[in-house]
Protein backbone atom coordinates (compact mmCIF):
# COMPACT_ATOMS: atom_id res chain seq x y z
CA UNK A 1 0.00 0.00 0.00
CA UNK A 2 2.72 2.59 1.22
CA UNK A 3 4.38 2.08 -2.83
CA UNK A 4 1.08 3.55 -4.19
CA UNK A 5 2.03 7.34 -5.96
CA UNK A 6 -0.21 9.52 -3.67
CA UNK A 7 -2.62 12.63 -5.19
CA UNK A 8 -3.92 15.61 -3.73
CA UNK A 9 -7.40 16.02 -4.88
CA UNK A 10 -9.42 19.20 -5.47
CA UNK A 11 -11.37 20.73 -2.73
CA UNK A 12 -14.95 19.28 -3.67
CA UNK A 13 -13.44 15.52 -3.84
CA UNK A 14 -12.46 15.81 -0.13
CA UNK A 15 -15.75 17.12 0.63
CA UNK A 16 -16.81 14.38 -1.08
CA UNK A 17 -14.63 11.54 0.49
CA UNK A 18 -15.73 13.55 3.97
CA UNK A 19 -19.24 12.83 3.28
CA UNK A 20 -19.14 9.60 2.75
CA UNK A 21 -16.86 9.56 6.31
CA UNK A 22 -19.51 11.08 7.93
CA UNK A 23 -22.31 9.15 6.75
CA UNK A 24 -23.68 11.46 4.72
CA UNK A 25 -23.71 9.85 1.25
CA UNK A 26 -23.31 6.25 0.60
CA UNK A 27 -20.13 4.96 -0.46
CA UNK A 28 -20.07 4.01 -4.16
CA UNK A 29 -17.37 3.49 -6.94
CA UNK A 30 -16.36 6.54 -8.36
CA UNK A 31 -16.32 7.42 -12.11
CA UNK A 32 -18.81 4.97 -12.40
CA UNK A 33 -21.86 5.23 -14.32
CA UNK A 34 -24.60 6.94 -12.18
CA UNK A 35 -22.21 7.59 -9.64
CA UNK A 36 -22.69 11.07 -7.96
CA UNK A 37 -18.74 10.50 -7.28
CA UNK A 38 -15.55 11.57 -9.14
CA UNK A 39 -12.04 11.48 -8.91
CA UNK A 40 -11.30 14.04 -11.00
CA UNK A 41 -7.46 12.11 -11.56
CA UNK A 42 -5.02 13.97 -13.97
CA UNK A 43 -4.46 11.20 -17.10
CA UNK A 44 -1.14 11.17 -16.10
CA UNK A 45 -2.00 10.00 -12.37
CA UNK A 46 -4.60 7.83 -13.46
CA UNK A 47 -1.78 5.89 -15.49
CA UNK A 48 0.20 5.44 -12.89
CA UNK A 49 -2.13 4.54 -10.87
CA UNK A 50 -3.57 2.09 -12.99
CA UNK A 51 0.05 0.69 -13.18
CA UNK A 52 0.04 0.50 -9.63
CA UNK A 53 -2.70 -0.93 -8.76
CA UNK A 54 -4.25 2.02 -7.09
CA UNK A 55 -3.46 6.02 -5.48
CA UNK A 56 -3.11 7.34 -1.77
CA UNK A 57 -5.43 10.31 -2.04
CA UNK A 58 -4.45 12.73 0.81
CA UNK A 59 -5.56 15.79 1.73
CA UNK A 60 -3.12 19.36 1.23
CA UNK A 61 -1.10 18.47 4.68
CA UNK A 62 -0.61 14.63 3.11
CA UNK A 63 -2.72 13.13 5.31
CA UNK A 64 -3.94 9.88 3.65
CA UNK A 65 -7.77 9.91 4.16
CA UNK A 66 -8.45 7.38 1.26
CA UNK A 67 -7.24 4.62 -1.32
CA UNK A 68 -8.47 4.16 -4.47
CA UNK A 69 -8.06 0.83 -6.50
CA UNK A 70 -8.96 0.92 -10.23
CA UNK A 71 -11.79 -1.36 -11.67
CA UNK A 72 -12.50 -0.76 -15.24
CA UNK A 73 -13.08 2.90 -15.75
CA UNK A 74 -14.14 3.33 -12.45
CA UNK A 75 -12.14 3.08 -8.57
CA UNK A 76 -13.20 1.31 -6.00
CA UNK A 77 -12.87 3.89 -2.64
CA UNK A 78 -11.73 3.03 0.93
CA UNK A 79 -11.75 5.53 3.39
CA UNK A 80 -8.52 6.36 5.65
CA UNK A 81 -7.83 8.63 8.22
CA UNK A 82 -10.60 11.40 8.93
CA UNK A 83 -8.86 15.04 9.28
CA UNK A 84 -9.48 16.79 12.88
CA UNK A 85 -8.58 20.04 11.91
CA UNK A 86 -9.97 22.95 9.84
CA UNK A 87 -12.92 25.99 10.90
CA UNK A 88 -15.99 24.54 12.41
CA UNK A 89 -14.66 20.98 12.09
CA UNK A 90 -16.56 20.29 15.53
CA UNK A 91 -20.15 21.49 13.64
CA UNK A 92 -19.81 18.18 10.90
CA UNK A 93 -20.93 15.98 13.31
CA UNK A 94 -21.18 12.59 11.54
CA UNK A 95 -25.08 11.83 10.18
CA UNK A 96 -25.98 9.08 12.22
CA UNK A 97 -25.53 10.63 15.53
CA UNK A 98 -27.62 13.76 14.45
CA UNK A 99 -30.43 11.18 13.50
CA UNK A 100 -30.05 9.25 16.31
CA UNK A 101 -30.20 12.20 19.16
CA UNK A 102 -33.33 13.82 16.66
CA UNK A 103 -34.91 10.53 17.01
CA UNK A 104 -34.65 10.71 21.03
CA UNK A 105 -36.28 13.97 21.04
CA UNK A 106 -39.02 13.13 18.45
CA UNK A 107 -40.39 16.18 17.34
CA UNK A 108 -37.04 17.42 15.96
CA UNK A 109 -36.71 18.57 12.19
CA UNK A 110 -33.40 19.19 10.03
CA UNK A 111 -33.55 22.16 8.26
CA UNK A 112 -30.84 22.51 5.45
CA UNK A 113 -29.57 26.13 4.52
CA UNK A 114 -27.03 26.71 1.24
CA UNK A 115 -27.23 31.02 1.57
CA UNK A 116 -26.79 33.55 4.42
CA UNK A 117 -30.27 33.16 6.13
CA UNK A 118 -32.82 35.89 5.39
CA UNK A 119 -35.01 37.76 8.23
CA UNK A 120 -38.12 35.62 7.12
CA UNK A 121 -36.33 32.82 7.40
CA UNK A 122 -35.46 33.83 10.99
CA UNK A 123 -38.21 34.16 12.07
CA UNK A 124 -39.64 30.66 10.36
CA UNK A 125 -36.65 29.19 12.53
CA UNK A 126 -38.12 31.02 15.37
CA UNK A 127 -41.58 30.14 15.23
CA UNK A 128 -40.68 26.16 15.61
CA UNK A 129 -42.44 24.23 18.22
CA UNK A 130 -39.46 21.72 18.00
CA UNK A 131 -35.46 21.45 18.03
CA UNK A 132 -34.24 22.23 14.48
CA UNK A 133 -30.95 21.14 12.98
CA UNK A 134 -30.03 23.74 10.87
CA UNK A 135 -27.83 21.79 8.46
CA UNK A 136 -25.37 24.32 6.55
CA UNK A 137 -24.51 22.91 3.15
CA UNK A 138 -20.91 24.17 3.39
CA UNK A 139 -18.81 22.47 0.40
CA UNK A 140 -16.54 23.38 -2.23
CA UNK A 141 -18.62 26.07 -4.54
CA UNK A 142 -22.08 24.92 -3.06
CA UNK A 143 -22.94 28.47 -1.91
CA UNK A 144 -22.65 32.01 -3.45
CA UNK A 145 -20.39 32.91 -0.28
CA UNK A 146 -17.15 31.11 1.17
CA UNK A 147 -18.05 28.36 3.18
CA UNK A 148 -16.86 29.63 6.78
CA UNK A 149 -19.06 33.07 6.24
CA UNK A 150 -21.93 31.15 5.77
CA UNK A 151 -21.34 28.84 8.79
CA UNK A 152 -20.23 31.44 11.22
CA UNK A 153 -23.08 33.73 9.28
CA UNK A 154 -25.35 30.42 10.44
CA UNK A 155 -24.22 30.60 13.85
CA UNK A 156 -24.48 34.26 14.82
CA UNK A 157 -27.75 34.58 13.20
CA UNK A 158 -29.29 31.96 15.53
CA UNK A 159 -27.47 32.87 18.37
CA UNK A 160 -30.71 34.00 20.14
CA UNK A 161 -32.24 30.75 18.80
CA UNK A 162 -32.29 28.12 21.83
CA UNK A 163 -34.07 25.34 20.10
CA UNK A 164 -31.73 25.68 17.06
CA UNK A 165 -28.25 23.51 16.39
CA UNK A 166 -25.74 24.22 13.69
CA UNK A 167 -24.84 21.14 12.11
CA UNK A 168 -22.14 21.46 8.95
CA UNK A 169 -22.48 18.79 6.26
CA UNK A 170 -19.67 19.50 3.09
CA UNK A 171 -22.15 19.09 0.57
CA UNK A 172 -19.86 20.17 -2.76
CA UNK A 173 -21.41 21.12 -6.28
CA UNK A 174 -20.66 19.16 -9.18
CA UNK A 175 -22.16 21.27 -11.80
CA UNK A 176 -24.40 18.82 -12.88
CA UNK A 177 -27.57 19.74 -11.86
CA UNK A 178 -29.55 16.42 -11.27
CA UNK A 179 -26.84 14.59 -9.71
CA UNK A 180 -26.32 17.62 -7.36
CA UNK A 181 -30.11 17.60 -6.86
CA UNK A 182 -30.16 13.39 -6.01
CA UNK A 183 -27.25 14.15 -4.16
CA UNK A 184 -28.72 17.11 -1.79
CA UNK A 185 -31.60 14.75 -1.27
CA UNK A 186 -29.54 11.88 -0.08
CA UNK A 187 -27.50 14.36 2.26
CA UNK A 188 -30.44 16.30 4.19
CA UNK A 189 -31.80 13.07 4.49
CA UNK A 190 -29.31 11.42 5.76
CA UNK A 191 -29.85 13.52 8.93
CA UNK A 192 -33.12 12.84 9.73
CA UNK A 193 -36.73 14.24 8.65
CA UNK A 194 -36.39 17.14 6.30
CA UNK A 195 -38.23 20.47 6.44
CA UNK A 196 -37.44 23.20 3.39
CA UNK A 197 -37.58 26.77 4.37
CA UNK A 198 -38.97 29.21 1.79
CA UNK A 199 -36.78 31.01 -0.19
CA UNK A 200 -34.55 34.01 1.13
CA UNK A 201 -36.64 37.28 0.58
CA UNK A 202 -32.88 39.27 0.02
CA UNK A 203 -33.49 41.13 3.70
CA UNK A 204 -30.63 39.48 5.79
CA UNK A 205 -31.57 38.18 9.03
CA UNK A 206 -29.20 39.82 12.11
CA UNK A 207 -25.75 38.61 11.90
CA UNK A 208 -25.86 36.50 8.64
CA UNK A 209 -24.26 39.27 6.56
CA UNK A 210 -20.82 37.98 5.32
CA UNK A 211 -18.17 40.16 5.59
CA UNK A 212 -17.61 42.80 2.95
CA UNK A 213 -13.94 42.11 1.72
CA UNK A 214 -12.35 43.51 -1.08
CA UNK A 215 -11.64 40.92 -3.97
CA UNK A 216 -7.93 39.96 -4.50
CA UNK A 217 -6.13 41.09 -7.50
CA UNK A 218 -3.09 39.49 -9.64
CA UNK A 219 -1.68 41.84 -12.20
CA UNK A 220 0.67 39.75 -14.43
CA UNK A 221 3.61 42.08 -16.57
CA UNK A 222 4.24 39.78 -18.94
CA UNK A 223 7.45 40.69 -21.64
CA UNK A 224 11.00 40.34 -22.82
CA UNK A 225 14.35 41.47 -20.67
CA UNK A 226 14.43 45.44 -20.64
CA UNK A 227 10.93 45.36 -22.21
CA UNK A 228 9.89 47.97 -18.82
CA UNK A 229 7.86 45.27 -17.03
CA UNK A 230 9.50 45.90 -13.32
CA UNK A 231 9.33 49.53 -14.19
CA UNK A 232 6.15 49.97 -14.78
CA UNK A 233 5.26 47.30 -11.80
CA UNK A 234 7.10 49.90 -9.81
CA UNK A 235 5.19 52.63 -11.22
CA UNK A 236 2.16 50.62 -10.54
CA UNK A 237 2.89 49.89 -7.09
CA UNK A 238 3.55 53.60 -5.99
CA UNK A 239 0.18 54.13 -7.54
CA UNK A 240 -2.24 51.40 -5.61
CA UNK A 241 0.20 52.60 -2.52
CA UNK A 242 -0.55 55.99 -3.09
CA UNK A 243 -3.84 56.27 -4.15
CA UNK A 244 -5.38 53.29 -2.29
CA UNK A 245 -5.96 51.74 0.76
CA UNK A 246 -5.18 47.92 -0.27
CA UNK A 247 -2.05 45.89 0.65
CA UNK A 248 0.27 45.23 -2.32
CA UNK A 249 2.66 42.40 -2.62
CA UNK A 250 5.05 42.83 -5.07
CA UNK A 251 6.49 39.56 -7.16
CA UNK A 252 9.51 41.04 -9.90
CA UNK A 253 11.08 38.61 -11.71
CA UNK A 254 14.52 39.28 -10.48
CA UNK A 255 13.84 39.25 -7.13
CA UNK A 256 11.32 35.77 -7.09
CA UNK A 257 14.73 34.67 -8.38
CA UNK A 258 17.28 35.64 -6.03
CA UNK A 259 14.59 34.34 -3.33
CA UNK A 260 11.46 31.91 -4.01
CA UNK A 261 13.15 30.53 -6.91
CA UNK A 262 16.82 30.58 -6.14
CA UNK A 263 18.49 27.76 -7.90
CA UNK A 264 16.19 27.71 -10.59
CA UNK A 265 17.97 27.94 -14.57
CA UNK A 266 16.53 28.80 -16.99
CA UNK A 267 15.34 25.76 -19.24
CA UNK A 268 11.72 25.55 -20.15
CA UNK A 269 11.05 23.28 -17.51
CA UNK A 270 12.40 25.17 -14.58
CA UNK A 271 10.86 28.88 -16.24
CA UNK A 272 6.99 27.10 -15.62
CA UNK A 273 8.65 25.50 -12.52
CA UNK A 274 9.22 29.67 -11.42
CA UNK A 275 6.17 30.76 -13.35
CA UNK A 276 3.59 28.56 -11.01
CA UNK A 277 5.62 29.57 -7.81
CA UNK A 278 4.73 32.90 -8.63
CA UNK A 279 1.10 32.34 -9.64
CA UNK A 280 1.01 30.31 -6.63
CA UNK A 281 1.68 32.85 -4.12
CA UNK A 282 0.22 35.41 -5.91
CA UNK A 283 -3.29 33.45 -5.77
CA UNK A 284 -2.54 33.39 -1.95
CA UNK A 285 -2.04 36.90 -1.67
CA UNK A 286 -5.02 37.93 -3.29
CA UNK A 287 -7.33 34.96 -1.60
CA UNK A 288 -6.98 37.34 1.24
CA UNK A 289 -7.88 40.33 -0.45
CA UNK A 290 -4.44 41.63 -1.63
CA UNK A 291 -3.04 42.36 -4.81
CA UNK A 292 -0.48 41.14 -6.25
CA UNK A 293 1.56 42.71 -8.84
CA UNK A 294 4.46 40.27 -10.25
CA UNK A 295 6.75 40.86 -13.70
CA UNK A 296 8.39 37.77 -14.66
CA UNK A 297 9.06 37.03 -18.35
CA UNK A 298 6.41 34.19 -18.32
CA UNK A 299 7.29 33.77 -22.19
CA UNK A 300 4.70 30.30 -22.57
CA UNK A 301 1.25 30.69 -22.49
CA UNK A 302 0.22 27.54 -20.94
CA UNK A 303 2.13 28.40 -17.68
CA UNK A 304 0.49 32.08 -18.14
CA UNK A 305 -2.90 30.40 -18.42
CA UNK A 306 -1.79 28.45 -15.08
CA UNK A 307 -1.55 31.49 -13.30
CA UNK A 308 -4.80 33.04 -14.52
CA UNK A 309 -6.46 29.75 -13.58
CA UNK A 310 -4.91 30.12 -9.98
CA UNK A 311 -6.38 33.96 -9.56
CA UNK A 312 -9.71 32.88 -10.21
CA UNK A 313 -9.87 29.72 -8.39
CA UNK A 314 -8.74 32.11 -5.74
CA UNK A 315 -11.71 34.24 -6.36
CA UNK A 316 -9.51 37.12 -7.30
CA UNK A 317 -9.71 39.56 -10.74
CA UNK A 318 -6.31 39.10 -13.12
CA UNK A 319 -5.03 41.43 -15.61
CA UNK A 320 -2.48 40.28 -18.13
CA UNK A 321 -0.28 43.23 -19.35
CA UNK A 322 2.04 42.21 -22.15
CA UNK A 323 4.73 44.95 -21.86
CA UNK A 324 4.94 44.40 -26.37
CA UNK A 325 8.21 46.39 -26.23
CA UNK A 326 9.98 45.14 -29.57
CA UNK A 327 13.00 42.99 -28.92
CA UNK A 328 15.12 45.57 -31.39
CA UNK A 329 14.37 48.41 -28.35
CA UNK A 330 14.91 46.03 -25.65
CA UNK A 331 18.17 45.08 -27.17
CA UNK A 332 19.02 48.87 -27.86
CA UNK A 333 18.44 49.74 -23.97
CA UNK A 334 20.12 46.67 -22.70
CA UNK A 335 20.58 47.85 -19.34
CA UNK A 336 22.18 45.12 -17.88
CA UNK A 337 24.17 44.31 -20.55
CA UNK A 338 22.21 40.54 -21.46
CA UNK A 339 21.22 41.20 -25.07
CA UNK A 340 25.38 41.37 -26.13
CA UNK A 341 26.40 38.74 -24.17
CA UNK A 342 23.35 36.26 -25.44
CA UNK A 343 24.54 37.48 -28.95
CA UNK A 344 28.12 36.73 -27.84
CA UNK A 345 26.81 32.98 -27.04
CA UNK A 346 27.51 33.87 -23.72
CA UNK A 347 23.97 33.02 -22.07
CA UNK A 348 22.79 30.19 -24.21
CA UNK A 349 18.61 30.05 -24.58
CA UNK A 350 17.98 33.66 -23.53
CA UNK A 351 14.52 34.99 -24.37
CA UNK A 352 13.80 36.86 -27.99
CA UNK A 353 17.24 35.85 -29.32
CA UNK A 354 17.82 31.94 -28.75
CA UNK A 355 14.91 31.37 -26.81
CA UNK A 356 10.99 31.58 -27.29
CA UNK A 357 8.64 33.88 -26.26
CA UNK A 358 4.98 33.06 -27.17
CA UNK A 359 2.94 36.35 -27.96
CA UNK A 360 -0.29 36.33 -25.70
CA UNK A 361 -3.90 36.31 -27.61
CA UNK A 362 -5.73 37.42 -23.91
CA UNK A 363 -3.69 39.91 -22.75
CA UNK A 364 -6.70 42.66 -20.98
CA UNK A 365 -3.74 45.63 -22.12
CA UNK A 366 -0.75 45.54 -24.60
CA UNK A 367 1.51 48.31 -24.35
CA UNK A 368 4.74 49.31 -26.42
CA UNK A 369 6.98 51.37 -24.32
CA UNK A 370 9.04 52.65 -26.63
CA UNK A 371 9.69 56.48 -26.95
CA UNK A 372 7.08 56.86 -24.31
CA UNK A 373 7.15 58.37 -20.43
CA UNK A 374 6.53 55.39 -17.32
CA UNK A 375 3.23 57.85 -16.68
CA UNK A 376 2.20 57.64 -20.51
CA UNK A 377 3.06 53.28 -20.45
CA UNK A 378 0.93 53.24 -17.11
CA UNK A 379 -2.19 55.01 -17.98
CA UNK A 380 -3.85 51.71 -20.16
CA UNK A 381 -2.98 49.67 -17.21
CA UNK A 382 -4.52 51.91 -14.64
CA UNK A 383 -7.47 52.70 -16.70
CA UNK A 384 -7.38 48.81 -17.12
CA UNK A 385 -7.85 48.66 -13.40
CA UNK A 386 -10.67 51.62 -13.06
CA UNK A 387 -7.42 53.32 -11.41
CA UNK A 388 -7.64 56.51 -13.61
CA UNK A 389 -9.90 58.40 -11.70
CA UNK A 390 -8.35 58.22 -8.85
CA UNK A 391 -6.41 60.93 -8.25
CA UNK A 392 -6.89 64.77 -10.25
CA UNK A 393 -5.65 63.85 -13.94
CA UNK A 394 -3.42 66.67 -13.86
CA UNK A 395 -1.61 65.43 -11.18
CA UNK A 396 -1.27 62.20 -13.74
CA UNK A 397 -1.59 63.59 -16.76
CA UNK A 398 -2.64 60.94 -18.97
CA UNK A 399 -1.20 61.62 -22.28
CA UNK A 400 -3.18 60.30 -25.56
CA UNK A 401 -3.70 56.56 -25.14
CA UNK A 402 -1.67 55.68 -27.68
CA UNK A 403 -2.16 51.64 -26.96
CA UNK A 404 -3.80 49.01 -28.63
CA UNK A 405 -6.28 47.48 -26.27
CA UNK A 406 -6.65 43.87 -26.37
CA UNK A 407 -10.46 44.29 -27.15
CA UNK A 408 -10.78 47.46 -29.31
CA UNK A 409 -14.25 49.12 -27.61
CA UNK A 410 -15.54 50.09 -31.50
CA UNK A 411 -15.92 46.35 -31.53
CA UNK A 412 -19.91 45.48 -30.61
CA UNK A 413 -20.29 43.92 -27.22
CA UNK A 414 -21.27 40.43 -27.42
CA UNK A 415 -23.23 39.05 -24.45
CA UNK A 416 -23.81 35.68 -23.79
CA UNK A 417 -27.54 34.42 -21.63
CA UNK A 418 -27.85 31.15 -19.94
CA UNK A 419 -29.92 29.02 -18.88
CA UNK A 420 -30.64 24.93 -18.40
CA UNK A 421 -31.98 23.93 -21.65
CA UNK A 422 -32.10 27.19 -23.49
CA UNK A 423 -35.20 27.12 -24.61
CA UNK A 424 -37.65 28.88 -21.81
CA UNK A 425 -35.68 31.81 -20.03
CA UNK A 426 -32.88 32.64 -21.94
CA UNK A 427 -34.61 32.69 -25.39
CA UNK A 428 -36.54 35.33 -23.95
CA UNK A 429 -33.93 36.83 -22.25
CA UNK A 430 -31.89 37.04 -25.83
CA UNK A 431 -35.39 38.03 -27.51
CA UNK A 432 -35.70 40.87 -24.75
CA UNK A 433 -32.40 41.89 -24.08
CA UNK A 434 -31.82 42.38 -27.69
CA UNK A 435 -34.66 44.50 -27.75
CA UNK A 436 -33.88 46.80 -25.25
CA UNK A 437 -30.02 47.56 -25.32
CA UNK A 438 -30.49 48.01 -29.43
CA UNK A 439 -27.75 47.38 -32.23
CA UNK A 440 -24.80 47.85 -30.66
CA UNK A 441 -25.18 44.74 -28.40
CA UNK A 442 -25.18 41.43 -30.15
CA UNK A 443 -26.95 38.95 -28.04
CA UNK A 444 -26.92 34.86 -28.24
CA UNK A 445 -27.89 31.99 -26.16
CA UNK A 446 -27.23 28.82 -25.05
CA UNK A 447 -28.00 26.20 -22.42
CA UNK A 448 -25.57 24.69 -19.61
CA UNK A 449 -27.74 21.36 -20.42
CA UNK A 450 -28.86 22.88 -23.86
CA UNK A 451 -30.01 20.26 -26.72
CA UNK A 452 -29.38 20.82 -30.29
CA UNK A 453 -31.68 22.64 -32.35
CA UNK A 454 -35.24 22.83 -30.61
CA UNK A 455 -37.49 25.40 -30.40
CA UNK A 456 -38.56 27.72 -27.98
CA UNK A 457 -41.32 26.67 -24.55
CA UNK A 458 -44.79 27.78 -26.48
CA UNK A 459 -45.77 29.44 -23.18
CA UNK A 460 -42.39 31.37 -23.27
CA UNK A 461 -42.75 32.12 -26.96
CA UNK A 462 -46.43 33.36 -26.59
CA UNK A 463 -45.31 35.53 -23.85
CA UNK A 464 -43.02 37.17 -26.15
CA UNK A 465 -44.94 37.17 -28.96
CA UNK A 466 -47.31 39.12 -26.81
CA UNK A 467 -44.76 41.57 -25.57
CA UNK A 468 -43.79 42.23 -30.03
CA UNK A 469 -40.72 39.51 -29.97
CA UNK A 470 -40.74 37.56 -32.39
CA UNK A 471 -39.58 34.25 -31.28
CA UNK A 472 -39.83 32.44 -35.17
CA UNK A 473 -36.48 30.52 -36.28
CA UNK A 474 -35.28 29.80 -32.77
CA UNK A 475 -32.83 26.83 -32.22
CA UNK A 476 -31.35 25.77 -28.69
CA UNK A 477 -28.03 25.18 -28.12
CA UNK A 478 -25.07 24.14 -25.83
CA UNK A 479 -22.86 26.47 -24.10
CA UNK A 480 -19.56 25.71 -25.02
CA UNK A 481 -16.22 27.06 -24.22
CA UNK A 482 -15.78 29.25 -27.68
CA UNK A 483 -18.99 30.83 -26.99
CA UNK A 484 -17.84 32.03 -23.38
CA UNK A 485 -14.17 32.76 -24.43
CA UNK A 486 -16.25 34.75 -26.89
CA UNK A 487 -18.75 36.94 -24.88
CA UNK A 488 -17.67 39.96 -23.48
CA UNK A 489 -20.47 39.61 -20.90
CA UNK A 490 -22.07 36.06 -19.92
CA UNK A 491 -25.62 36.49 -17.89
CA UNK A 492 -27.28 33.84 -16.33
CA UNK A 493 -30.92 33.16 -15.26
CA UNK A 494 -29.76 31.49 -12.03
CA UNK A 495 -26.85 31.01 -9.46
CA UNK A 496 -26.19 27.57 -10.07
CA UNK A 497 -25.56 28.11 -13.73
CA UNK A 498 -23.18 30.46 -13.01
CA UNK A 499 -21.65 28.56 -10.51
CA UNK A 500 -21.50 25.88 -13.42
CA UNK A 501 -19.92 27.27 -16.13
CA UNK A 502 -16.85 29.02 -13.49
CA UNK A 503 -16.47 26.04 -12.35
CA UNK A 504 -15.39 24.77 -16.14
CA UNK A 505 -14.17 27.86 -17.04
CA UNK A 506 -12.79 30.00 -13.64
CA UNK A 507 -10.86 32.41 -15.93
CA UNK A 508 -14.49 34.09 -17.25
CA UNK A 509 -14.70 34.76 -13.55
CA UNK A 510 -14.87 38.97 -14.07
CA UNK A 511 -17.69 38.27 -17.04
CA UNK A 512 -19.99 36.09 -15.67
CA UNK A 513 -23.33 37.31 -13.32
CA UNK A 514 -26.83 36.20 -13.31
CA UNK A 515 -29.12 38.67 -14.60
CA UNK A 516 -30.31 40.10 -11.36
CA UNK A 517 -26.81 40.25 -9.97
CA UNK A 518 -25.63 42.31 -13.08
CA UNK A 519 -28.88 44.46 -12.14
CA UNK A 520 -28.19 44.99 -9.31
CA UNK A 521 -24.30 46.31 -10.25
CA UNK A 522 -26.22 48.64 -12.31
CA UNK A 523 -27.92 50.22 -10.18
CA UNK A 524 -25.34 50.72 -7.50
CA UNK A 525 -23.04 51.72 -9.69
CA UNK A 526 -24.72 54.52 -11.21
CA UNK A 527 -22.88 56.54 -14.38
CA UNK A 528 -20.20 55.21 -16.20
CA UNK A 529 -18.70 56.63 -19.56
CA UNK A 530 -18.91 52.98 -21.82
CA UNK A 531 -20.29 49.62 -20.85
CA UNK A 532 -17.16 48.17 -20.84
CA UNK A 533 -16.52 49.91 -17.95
CA UNK A 534 -19.59 49.13 -16.63
CA UNK A 535 -18.58 45.26 -16.93
CA UNK A 536 -15.57 46.04 -15.57
CA UNK A 537 -16.42 48.31 -12.31
CA UNK A 538 -19.50 45.57 -11.67
CA UNK A 539 -17.03 42.43 -11.98
CA UNK A 540 -14.73 44.15 -9.42
CA UNK A 541 -17.53 45.06 -7.27
CA UNK A 542 -19.91 41.94 -7.80
CA UNK A 543 -22.85 42.44 -5.53
CA UNK A 544 -25.00 39.50 -4.04
CA UNK A 545 -26.96 36.60 -6.04
CA UNK A 546 -28.77 35.97 -3.82
CA UNK A 547 -32.33 36.03 -4.06
CA UNK A 548 -33.01 37.24 -7.46
CA UNK A 549 -32.52 34.40 -9.66
CA UNK A 550 -35.10 33.84 -12.32
CA UNK A 551 -36.98 30.83 -11.64
CA UNK A 552 -37.39 27.98 -13.93
CA UNK A 553 -40.94 27.63 -15.77
CA UNK A 554 -40.47 24.42 -17.33
CA UNK A 555 -43.67 22.61 -17.32
CA UNK A 556 -44.91 24.79 -14.71
CA UNK A 557 -48.15 26.18 -16.82
CA UNK A 558 -48.96 29.63 -18.04
CA UNK A 559 -48.81 31.77 -15.05
CA UNK A 560 -45.41 30.78 -14.19
CA UNK A 561 -44.09 31.45 -17.86
CA UNK A 562 -45.76 34.80 -17.15
CA UNK A 563 -44.10 35.30 -14.27
CA UNK A 564 -41.14 34.28 -15.47
CA UNK A 565 -41.30 36.91 -18.28
CA UNK A 566 -42.61 39.68 -16.12
CA UNK A 567 -39.46 39.08 -13.62
CA UNK A 568 -37.06 38.74 -17.09
CA UNK A 569 -38.52 42.31 -18.33
CA UNK A 570 -38.33 44.02 -14.87
CA UNK A 571 -34.14 42.93 -15.05
CA UNK A 572 -33.82 43.83 -18.76
CA UNK A 573 -35.24 47.44 -17.97
CA UNK A 574 -32.56 48.12 -15.62
CA UNK A 575 -29.15 46.22 -17.86
CA UNK A 576 -30.56 46.85 -21.35
CA UNK A 577 -30.52 50.33 -21.32
CA UNK A 578 -27.18 50.59 -18.93
CA UNK A 579 -25.50 48.40 -22.10
CA UNK A 580 -26.58 51.10 -25.11
CA UNK A 581 -23.08 52.74 -25.78
N1 LIG B 1 18.44 33.02 -20.53
C1 LIG B 1 17.75 34.04 -20.04
N2 LIG B 1 16.59 34.41 -20.61
C2 LIG B 1 15.89 35.44 -20.10
N3 LIG B 1 16.27 36.16 -19.02
C3 LIG B 1 17.43 35.82 -18.41
C4 LIG B 1 18.20 34.75 -18.89
N4 LIG B 1 19.28 34.63 -18.08
C5 LIG B 1 19.19 35.58 -17.13
N5 LIG B 1 18.08 36.33 -17.31
C6 LIG B 1 17.63 37.39 -16.39
O1 LIG B 1 16.55 36.81 -15.65
C7 LIG B 1 15.41 37.64 -15.71
C8 LIG B 1 14.20 36.84 -16.17
O2 LIG B 1 13.79 35.99 -15.18
P1 LIG B 1 12.31 35.54 -15.11
O3 LIG B 1 12.16 34.77 -13.87
O4 LIG B 1 11.43 36.71 -15.28
O5 LIG B 1 12.18 34.59 -16.41
S1 LIG B 1 11.07 33.48 -16.69
O6 LIG B 1 9.78 34.13 -16.55
O7 LIG B 1 11.24 32.39 -15.73
O8 LIG B 1 11.31 33.04 -18.09
C9 LIG B 1 15.67 38.70 -16.74
O9 LIG B 1 15.27 39.85 -16.05
P2 LIG B 1 14.33 41.00 -16.68
O10 LIG B 1 15.28 41.79 -17.51
O11 LIG B 1 13.84 41.76 -15.49
O12 LIG B 1 13.22 40.41 -17.47
C10 LIG B 1 17.14 38.66 -17.02
O13 LIG B 1 17.77 39.70 -16.34
N1 LIG C 1 7.77 53.95 -20.90
C1 LIG C 1 8.66 53.16 -20.28
N2 LIG C 1 8.20 52.22 -19.43
C2 LIG C 1 9.06 51.38 -18.82
N3 LIG C 1 10.39 51.40 -18.98
C3 LIG C 1 10.90 52.34 -19.82
C4 LIG C 1 10.04 53.24 -20.50
N4 LIG C 1 10.81 54.02 -21.27
C5 LIG C 1 12.09 53.64 -21.06
N5 LIG C 1 12.15 52.63 -20.18
C6 LIG C 1 13.42 52.02 -19.71
O1 LIG C 1 13.47 50.65 -20.14
C7 LIG C 1 14.15 49.87 -19.17
C8 LIG C 1 13.23 48.74 -18.77
O2 LIG C 1 13.84 47.94 -17.80
P1 LIG C 1 13.03 47.03 -16.81
O3 LIG C 1 11.86 47.78 -16.30
O4 LIG C 1 14.00 46.46 -15.83
O5 LIG C 1 12.50 45.92 -17.82
P2 LIG C 1 12.18 44.40 -17.54
O6 LIG C 1 11.72 44.27 -16.11
O7 LIG C 1 11.09 44.09 -18.53
O8 LIG C 1 13.45 43.67 -17.82
C9 LIG C 1 14.49 50.80 -18.01
O9 LIG C 1 15.81 51.26 -18.16
C10 LIG C 1 13.50 51.95 -18.19
O10 LIG C 1 13.99 53.16 -17.67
Amino acid sequence: MSSLPQHCPPPGVLDDLELIALGAAALRPFDAPGSPFSLALPPAVAEAAREAGGVQLVDPEGLVVAYARPDGSAWTVELGAAPDYGPFRRLRRPAGDVRAAQEDSGDAVVVPVEAPLSAAQHADLAGATGPVVLLVLAGHGWADVPATDLVRGALAATRDLAHVDVVVAPLARRGDPAADAALRAEVVGAYGTVVELPRGDGSLAAGATPPAREQGLVVLFTGLSGSGKSTLARALVDELLETTDRSVTSLDGDVVRRNLSAGLSFSPADRETNIRRIGWVAAEVARHGGVAICSPIAPYDATRQDVRRMAAEAGAQFVLVHVATPVEECERRDRKGLYAKARAGEIPDFTGISAPYETPADADVVVDTTGRSVADALAPVLRALGMDRCRPTAEVAPAPLAVELASPSAAPLKVLVVCTANICRSPYMELALRAAAGDAVVVSGAGTHGFRDHAMDDLMAAEARERGLDPTGFSSRAVTRELIADADLVLTAESRHRTFLLEEHPAAFKKVFTLGQFARGVQQVGEVATPRELIALIGRNRPSAEGVDVADPYRRGPEAAAACARHIDELVGVVGPALRE
